[in-house]
């Protein structure tokens, strides 16, 4: 049985771009993630941008608007110089409630919101202390007053999240009123938050920050979708192509191996014989030379060369008396039993000449051996068992051992005189000259 095709298939190639489309395909949707990524994040900027806005225009008209009207009222004293609530009169409180009620409603219809948020070093409501990191930033604020804003990737808890801070302007003169000294504070200020923090600001220092803060995963949610949708369509295209390729490649290269196993199939009708398989006469010439050339370098371990010409005695008859498939089969069988001789002995090769002629080519033997061989030979071809041929089937053979220089043409005329010989002298037996 010939072995299957498309198991000789060398499929490494088809591996190796397997894997290597494998990691274009990670590379390709990681690239895309990243394009998704930061398209989400130019988004949230933009929405950041108009929150910072409304966040300014809130301050303003408390600053501009809100504030100059009580303050007039203080003036006219028809509210108290004392008189301090946060609700009207601290921007930072009023923009900090209105910021929880607009993330309040948010939440509530599962919206993801900026989360807003105050810091301070030295704050009047303990609400807005800064944390360690948001000191380090306030102090970064103070030290470079040209830093207007910063925003980066932070992750928090493992989960990546779009942060932005921007300073409060320095403190100026209307600043210390409620952030200089607590005598001149008004007394509801000091009432609410007490005389311990918030004071003793200083001109020119930037008291507190403001800062937004948004869980990328939730914004990331939305953009899943069509990422999915997009990792799905690349990898069917990566799929068909590899499909494509691979079915491409399966073809073409069981095609080469059906060429080559053609040509050794041609190579093998061309150097054997059709009936015993075993090497002809076209074989024999060439291989013979190439032995002569070795024998003739007399290399150590090449002693000599012998050659035995064996025929089947009167197999005109057994094809007249039995039928020439049966003559067939014996000529096979025969074939069969020398292909074992030689096997079981060292540079030894079997040939077919023609007819029920056959040759054997051994190195390094001795006359001894080439007896004990053709008794082998004859007794298995006697044993063998052909149905339909009850006559024990006989052979004649001459033996010859090469001599130095000597020319192929002359070795087979002696060995060929030595199987007359054996014939002439009865049959059935070998002769050595
Ligand atoms: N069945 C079969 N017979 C073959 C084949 N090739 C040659 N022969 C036959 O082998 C026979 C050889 O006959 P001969 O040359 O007269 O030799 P022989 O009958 O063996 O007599 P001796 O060699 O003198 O003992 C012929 O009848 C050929 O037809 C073959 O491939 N198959």
């Amino acid at each position: 049985m010939k072995p299957q095709l498309e198991s000789n298939i060398n499929k490494k190639p088809l591996y190796w771009l397997a894997a290597l489309l494998l990691m274009a395909y990670t590379i390709i949707v990681t690239v895309v993630y990243q394009q998704v990524k930061n398209t989400v994040i130019e988004n949230k900027l933009d929405e950041l941008n108009q929150h910072i806005l409304y966040q300014k225009s809130l301050r303003q008209y408390i600053n501009t608007q809100l504030k100059p009207v009580i303050y007039n009222l203080q003036k006219q004293q028809i509210i108290s110089y004392d008189y301090f609530d946060p609700h009207l009169l601290s921007a930072t409180f009023i923009a900090r409630n209105i910021y929880q009620n607009f993330d309040e409603s948010l939440d509530a219809k599962n919206m993801h919101s900026w989360k807003y948020r105050l810091a301070a070093k030295n704050p009047l409501n303990p609400i807005n202390q800064a944390t360690p990191a948001e000191i380090e930033l306030l102090n970064k604020f103070n030290n470079n007053h040209n830093l207007k804003s910063i925003y980066q990737i932070e992750t928090i808890n493992g989960e990546e999240t779009l942060y932005y801070a921007a300073p409060f302007n320095p403190n100026n003169a209307s600043c210390l009123r409620c952030h200089g000294i607590p005598k001149v504070a008004p007394k509801g200020l000091i009432e609410r938050y007490g005389s311990e923090t918030g004071f003793y600001e200083k001109i020119g220092d930037i008291r507190a920050f403001f800062s937004y803060r948004l869980k990328l995963s939730e914004s990331m949610a939305y953009a899943h979708k069509p990422f999915i949708a997009i990792s799905i369509i690349i990898f069917a295209f990566i799929m068909i192509f590899y499909a494509i390729t691979a079915w491409a490649y399966l073809v073409e290269q069981k095609r080469k191996l059906l060429v080559a196993r053609q040509q050794e199939e041609l190579e093998f009708v061309a150097h054997h014989d059709f009936l015993t398989k075993l090497k002809n006469r076209h074989c024999l010439s060439r291989d013979f030379s190439a032995q002569l050339t070795e024998i003739n370098k007399a290399t150590h371990h090449y002693s000599n060369l012998w050659v035995i010409m064996l025929d089947i005695d009167f197999f005109k008859a057994i094809n007249d008396d039995f039928g020439h498939d049966i003559g067939d089969i014996a000529l096979k069988k025969f074939g069969e039993i020398l292909q074992e001789e030689v096997k079981n002995l060292e540079h030894a090769e079997a040939y077919r000449l023609g007819g029920e002629e056959f040759l054997i080519i051994i190195r390094n033997t001795d006359a001894k051996i080439i007896n004990a061989l053709y008794t082998d030979i004859c007794e298995s071809f006697a044993n063998i068992e052909i149905q339909g041929l009850d006559r024990t089937i006989q052979l004649s053979a001459g033996a010859t051992e090469v001599q130095l220089e000597e020319h192929q043409f002359d070795i087979l005329k002696r060995v060929d005189k030595a199987l007359y010989q054996a014939k002439e002298q009865g049959r059935n037996r070998l002769i050595i000259i």
